[in-house]
């Protein structure tokens, strides 16, 4: 995995010293951080954000329901959300063992794995959902 620049530590209390509301605050500007990290890092997170955008518009196009689209919604966070802490154990892997070690590669590899089973679970949720309705539009069986 390709190493982010290496900056000094900012202070911990730099965010934290004023009060609930700015902590609340600074606490979503991190997460907005991480999150952009990821999709500016990961070519996979792109991958998903393309095919998300094509799954959203496939399901306006072909009127799924609501409960439909809140599946799809469903499998796309849970696919966004695997591969992020996925990229968040192999930063921290990187940083703990930076030279080969069996260890680093089986957790990698099992964090790797979570991600694929997401996906699987992602594909069947599409097959359930846009399978029906594709094969009604190319059958006419409505
Ligand atoms: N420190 C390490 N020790 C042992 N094996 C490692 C180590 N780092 C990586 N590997 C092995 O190489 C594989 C790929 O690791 P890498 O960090 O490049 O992740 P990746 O899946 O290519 O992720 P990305 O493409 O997001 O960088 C891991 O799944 C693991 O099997």
């Amino acid at each position: 995995m390709k190493q982010p620049e290496q900056a000094p530590r900012p202070p911990l209390h730099k965010h934290t010293s004023r009060n609930e509301l700015s902590k609340f605050i600074a606490g979503f500007g991190f997460a907005f951080q991480g999150l952009w990290y990821a999709i500016r890092t990961q070519r996979n997170i792109r991958v998903h954000l393309t095919m998300a955008v094509l799954a959203i518009l496939l399901g306006v196009l072909l009127h799924i329901s609501a409960i439909e689209f809140a599946l799809v919604f469903i499998a796309i966070s849970g696919v966004f959300i695997a591969e992020m802490i996925n990229t968040a154990i192999e930063l921290c892997i990187d940083l703990a063992s930076p030279n080969y070690h069996p260890l680093a590669k089986i957790a990698k590899d099992v964090a790797a794995g979570a991600v694929l089973v997401n996906a699987i679970l992602s594909i069947i949720i599409a097959l359930f959902i846009y399978g029906p309705h594709l094969w009604s539009l190319l059958f006419h069986t409505r």
